[in-house]
C-alpha cells in the first residue's frame, strides 16, 4: 500500500494528499505533520519506512469538507485520492485496492458552496512578466470558476501592488523565477496563496493555441483583443484550471480586457487605511463595504465588493450607473417589491458552474428554475417603469434571454423536496417519466405487486393456499403444498408454472411473469435511481447548453441587486447624486462619513456635516490643498477620510453622503492615515509612514486625491515638522494635486501665506469651564492649540500627571517655539521644484572644492610623506566647526 501511496504522492508534489482508507482520509509523512498542526488533530504513526516510524493523521470522510475548508483557507492545496474499486474485488485479487486522485482542491479553483464564501469572489490569478527597455510589463489574468468570470489586463512593475490589492486573489500562479525575484517575490509572498509553476505553463509561444483549444475556436480574433503578455497569463490560468479539474473544462466567459487606467488606482496601504472592505483590525463589520451593503443576494454582494475595489474613471460609465440608481431612488414601492423578488432568486452563476464541472446537485437545477421564474417576475415589475435607464434596459434584455422552456421542463421534472446529492434520488417528480414511475412503483409497492399476483394465481388455479415467497437462492417463487403440486405440473397449468424444487411438504414453481417481475423488483431501486440520474444528466445538459443565457441573466440579477441596494442606501441615509465630470473640481457640501454616521445614528447621535472645496480657484489650473489643524478628537481624521470615501463612492456609481457634490474624476487615491508597525516586514511605525509618504510624493499626479494625516508625528518634533513642511511644498509645487493634510504642527499654517493654493482650515471646539467641547465643525482658519491635555484628562490620566503636564506646557509656551518657526517661513526661499527632473541637490561650495582636490590627487605618484601632507591639506579645506 505504501508503494501505491508513494507513487500517487510523487505525481502530486506540493499538495496535501488525502488518501482514502475506508471511512477516513489519511495523511502520511510531512503531509500528516502539516495537517495535524493546521487542523489541531492528533498525529499518530503507522508502520515504518526506511526504518523510521511513518507519521500519520486522518479525518473522517463525512467531515472532510470542514477540514478541507480550513486547509484551503490557510492557503494549502489538497489532492483527494479515492478508492476506485470495491475492496472485496481487491481482496479477491489479493492485491491493494485501486486508488486514484479524483480531484485537486486549491484555493483559487473551488466550486462547492461549502468551501466558498457566498459574498466574495474567488479568484485565481496568473501573473506573467516581460522585461522591457522602459521597465517591466506585467500581464495579469484572473478567473472565478465558480461564476465563469475571466478578465485580463496589463500594468507596469510599480503598479503591481495596487493591482494585486484590487483583484485580491485567493490564489496566484507565477513562474518559479518570478516567485524568487528579489523585486516582486516579497509582494507575491504576501498574497493569501501563491503557487509557483514551471515555465511551460507560462510559455507565450503556445499561449494562443491553448486558449483557442479551451474555447474551441480556430483563432483568438473572435475572443478578445489581448496583448501577448495578457494572453500568456490567460493561457496559464486555463492550463492550471484544466490541471486541477483533471481535464474537465469549466465554462468560462471569453476573457474581457480591462484597459489600464479604466479604474481608480488605490494602493494596498490606502485600501487598508480607508477600511474599504475590512477594518484595520481585519473585520468586515465596520468597513465601508459593510456600511453600504444593502444587497439581498450573494451575487449582488460579490458585485458590490468588485465595484468598490475598482471605482471607474470614465465619467460617462459612472453616469450610466448613477442613472440606474436614480431610477430606483424615485420608486420606493417598486424598489421594495423587486428586492423581495431578488431575495427569492438563488445564486444562479455558482449553481451553473457546479453543474458544468459535474459537481452539481438537484438543488442547483432548482436554483436555475427559480432564477428563470424570478426573471419573469422581475421583468413584469420593471415594465411599470416609464423609462428604463440604459443599464437597467440591458439587464432586462439579459433577463429575457434564458429559454422559458427550460424552467417549465424543470418545474415538471423536479420534485418539491430535493435532496442535496443526486445519488440520494427522489428528486424527479412523479408522472414525469413513465418508466421511472413504474420502477418506483415496483420498488415501493413490490409487496403489493407480488400480493396481487398471488391472489390472481390462487384464483386462476383454484388453489387457495398458493403463496408467493422469496429466498436468496431461488429469489421469488410460487409455493403450493405437495397435494397441489401435480395440478400445476400438468396441462394446462404447466404452460404457466415451471417446476423448480420439490421439498417434503411443498412444491415450488416459477412463472415467466414472476421471473420478469422478480428481475424488475430486484432492479427497481437501482433502476429508479439510474433513471433519475439520466433525467439529471439531461436537465444538466440543457443547463450547460443554455449556459451563456443563464449566466447573462445571473449577472443581470446581480446588477439589479446592487443598483437597488445603492438606491435603498441613498433613500434611507439621505445621500445625493454626485456630479462626476472630467474637471479637477472637488466641491462637497454637507459631507458626512458613511460609516461614522451610521455608528452615531445607532447611538442616537447626530453627525455634523461639513463642506470641503478643493476645486481650482478661478484662473488656476490645479486643485487646492487644505491644511487642517484642530484639537485632538475634534474630527480631523474623520473629515479627511469622509472626503476620500465620497470620491470613491461617487466613482463606483453610488449616491454620496452629502447635500451636494461635484467631483472631477480622481485617477488615483492616496491616503496616509494612522500608523501601524509592520514588524513582519521589519519596518517601524515611522518607517512605514515614510515609505507610504514616499509613494505618494513620487506618484501623485494632478488628477490624484491625496489624504495625509499627521505626517511626521512619529519622530522628533523638529524632524517631523521639517518633513511635513517639505512634503506640503512638494504636493503644492510638484504633484499639484487636490489634497487634505491634517496636522498638529500649527506652525505649518504659516505656509499658506507663501503657497497660493494652500488654505488653512480648522475644526472648531469650545472651551467651557475649562473643559473642551467638540463641535466637529470645519471652518476656514487655524487652531491655536491642540487641547491635548484636556483630551488626556478625558481619557483618565491621573490628575497628578495632568497638572504636571500643564506646568510643563506653560513653560514651553513661554519660550514661544512657534514664533521662531513662523519667522522661518518668511526667511526660507520657496521650495525648489526638483521632483520632475530628479537631480542631485546643489552641493555647497566647500564640498565641491574638496571633491575637486581629491580628483587632482595621483596616489601612485606620491611618496608616503606627500600623501600625508595632501591629507592634512584636505582637512584644512573643511569648514571650521
Ligand atoms: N463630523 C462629526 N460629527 C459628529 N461626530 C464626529 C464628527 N467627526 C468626528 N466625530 C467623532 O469624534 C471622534 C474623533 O474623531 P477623529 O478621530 O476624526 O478626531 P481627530 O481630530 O483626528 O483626533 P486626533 O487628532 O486625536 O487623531 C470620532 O470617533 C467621532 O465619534
Amino acid at each position: 500500500m505504501m508503494e501505491q501511496y508513494h507513487e500517487i504522492k510523487a505525481a502530486n508534489l506540493g499538495l496535501l494528499l488525502f488518501y482514502r482508507m475506508g471511512d477516513f482520509y489519511e495523511l502520511f509523512f510531512d503531509d500528516a505533520e502539516v495537517a495535524s498542526r493546521a487542523l489541531g488533530i492528533t498525529l499518530t504513526k503507522r508502520g515504518k519506512h526506511l526504518g523510521q516510524d511513518i507519521p500519520m493523521c486522518g479525518v473522517p470522510v463525512e467531515r472532510a469538507d470542514d477540514y478541507l475548508h480550513r486547509l484551503i483557507a490557510l492557503g494549502h492545496r489538497v489532492a483527494v485520492c479515492e478508492q476506485t474499486e470495491d475492496p472485496a474485488a481487491a481482496r479477491a485479487r489479493k492485491s491493494v485496492v485501486r486508488r486514484d486522485v479524483v480531484r485537486l482542491i486549491t484555493p483559487g479553483t473551488l466550486t462547492e458552496d461549502t468551501l466558498l464564501d457566498a459574498r466574495a469572489n474567488n479568484y485565481l490569478l496568473a501573473i506573467a512578466r516581460a522585461k522591457a527597455a522602459g521597465g517591466d510589463r506585467i500581464g495579469l489574468a484572473w478567473i472565478d470558476i465558480s461564476t465563469s468570470e475571466f478578465i485580463v489586463t496589463e500594468c507596469s512593475g510599480p503598479e503591481l501592488a495596487a493591482t494585486l490589492a484590487r483583484i485580491n486573489p485567493n490564489e496566484a500562479i507565477v513562474t518559479d523565477a518570478l516567485y524568487s525575484d528579489p523585486e516582486y517575490g516579497p509582494l507575491l509572498r504576501e498574497l493569501a496563496a501563491v503557487t509557483p509553476l514551471t515555465r511551460d505553463v507560462f510559455d507565450s509561444a503556445t499561449a494562443e493555441r491553448r486558449l483557442c483549444d479551451y474555447f474551441a475556436v480556430a483563432t483568438m480574433d473572435g475572443l478578445a483583443a489581448m496583448s501577448r503578455l495578457e494572453a500568456t497569463a490567460a493561457a496559464a490560468c486555463i492550463t492550471y484550471v484544466e490541471r486541477t479539474q483533471l481535464g474537465k473544462k469549466p465554462p468560462l466567459s471569453p476573457p474581457s480586457r480591462e484597459l489600464s487606467g479604466a479604474t481608480m488606482a488605490i494602493d494596498p496601504a490606502t485600501r487598508a487605511n480607508l477600511e474599504l472592505t475590512r477594518t484595520l483590525a481585519g473585520e468586515r463589520r465596520g468597513s465601508l463595504l459593510d456600511a453600504i451593503d444593502c444587497t439581498v443576494t450573494a451575487a449582488g454582494s460579490r458585485l458590490l465588493a468588485q465595484r468598490l475595489a475598482a471605482p471607474l474613471t470614465d465619467a460617462e460609465a459612472i453616469a450610466h450607473r448613477l442613472d440606474a440608481v436614480a431610477a430606483f431612488v424615485a420608486e420606493p414601492m417598486l424598489r421594495d417589491s423587486l428586492r423581495s423578488t431578488l431575495r427569492a432568486a438563488p445564486d444562479m452563476s455558482r449553481a451553473l458552474a457546479r453543474l458544468s464541472v459535474g459537481r452539481g446537485g438537484p438543488r442547483d437545477l432548482a436554483a436555475l428554475r427559480d432564477g428563470v421564474l424570478a426573471a419573469d417576475d422581475a421583468l413584469a415589475q420593471l415594465g411599470t417603469l416609464a423609462e428604463l435607464p440604459q443599464e437597467i434596459r440591458a439587464a432586462a434584455a439579459a433577463l429575457r434571454r434564458p429559454s422559458r422552456d427550460l424552467a417549465q421542463e424543470f418545474s415538471k421534472a423536479l420534485a418539491e423536496e430535493l435532496p442535496l446529492q443526486k445519488r440520494d434520488g427522489g428528486f424527479v417528480r412523479g408522472n414525469y417519466l413513465p418508466a421511472l414511475d413504474e420502477a418506483r412503483e415496483l420498488r415501493d409497492a413490490s409487496r403489493q405487486v407480488v400480493a396481487a399476483m398471488q391472489a390472481r394465481y390462487a384464483d386462476d388455479t383454484g388453489i387457495k393456499t398458493l403463496k408467493i415467497r422469496h429466498n436468496n437462492v431461488l429469489g421469488y417463487f410460487v409455493e403450493v403444498t405437495a397435494q397441489h403440486g401435480d395440478r400445476l405440473m400438468t396441462a394446462p397449468l404447466n404452460a404457466t408454472f415451471i417446476h423448480r424444487q420439490t421439498l417434503a411438504g411443498q412444491v415450488r414453481f416459477t412463472t415467466a411473469e414472476l421471473g420478469e417481475i422478480e428481475a424488475k423488483i430486484a432492479n427497481a431501486g437501482e433502476r429508479a435511481l439510474g433513471l433519475e440520474l439520466e433525467v439529471f444528466e439531461q436537465l444538466a445538459a440543457m443547463v450547460i447548453a443554455a449556459g451563456d443565457d443563464l449566466r447573462a441573466a445571473a449577472q443581470a440579477f446581480a446588477l439589479l441587486d446592487v443598483t437597488l441596494a445603492l438606491a435603498k442606501l441613498a433613500a434611507d441615509d439621505n445621500y445625493v447624486r454626485p456630479e462626476v465630470d472630467s474637471s479637477l473640481a472637488f466641491a462637497i457640501e454637507g459631507g458626512r462619513h458613511p460609516v461614522v454616521e451610521q455608528a452615531l445614528k445607532r447611538d442616537g447621535q447626530p453627525f455634523i456635516a461639513n463642506a470641503c472645496d478643493l476645486s481650482p480657484a478661478p484662473g488656476q489650473q490645479s486643485g487646492q490643498i487644505w491644511l487642517l489643524t484642530g484639537p485632538n478628537m475634534a474630527g480631523k481624521s474623520t473629515f479627511l477620510r469622509q472626503n476620500a470615501l465620497i470620491a470613491l463612492l461617487a466613482q463606483i456609481g453610488s449616491f454620496v453622503p452629502a447635500s451636494r457634490a461635484r467631483i472631477g474624476i480622481v485617477d488615483r487615491l492616496f491616503s496616509r492615515v494612522g500608523a501601524a508597525d509592520d514588524l513582519a516586514r521589519g519596518r517601524s511605525t515611522f518607517m512605514v509612514e515614510m515609505v507610504e509618504t514616499a509613494v505618494i510624493l513620487n506618484q501623485a499626479s494632478d488628477r490624484a486625491l491625496v489624504i495625509l494625516d499627521e505626517i511626521g508625528r512619529g519622530t522628533a518634533t523638529f524632524d517631523g515638522l521639517s518633513i511635513a513642511w517639505a512634503a506640503i511644498e512638494h504636493l503644492h509645487e510638484a504633484n499639484r494635486c487636490r489634497a487634505l493634510f491634517a496636522t498638529h504642527y500649527h506652525e505649518l499654517t504659516a505656509l499658506s501665506s507663501k503657497l497660493p493654493r494652500l488654505f488653512n482650515a480648522t475644526v472648531r471646539v469650545k472651551e467651557w469651564h475649562g473643559e473642551v467641547v467638540f463641535l466637529h465643525e470645519v471652518m476656514p482658519g487655524s487652531a491655536d492649540r491642540s487641547y491635548g491635555i484636556q483630551v488626556a484628562k478625558l481619557a483618565g490620566l491621573p490628575p497628578s500627571v495632568i497638572s504636571r503636564a500643564k506646568a510643563v506646557l506653560a513653560k514651553l509656551e513661554a519660550n514661544d517655539r512657534g514664533q521662531s518657526v513662523r519667522a522661518l517661513a518668511d526667511d526660507l526661499p520657496l521650495f525648489a521644484l526638483t521632483a520632475r527632473a530628479p537631480a542631485e541637490p546643489a552641493l555647497p561650495s566647500e564640498a565641491e572644492q574638496l571633491i575637486e582636490a581629491v580628483r587632482g590627487l595621483h596616489p601612485d605618484e606620491m611618496s608616503p610623506r606627500e600623501a600625508l601632507e595632501a591629507l592634512y591639506a584636505l582637512q584644512a579645506k573643511l569648514p571650521k566647526r
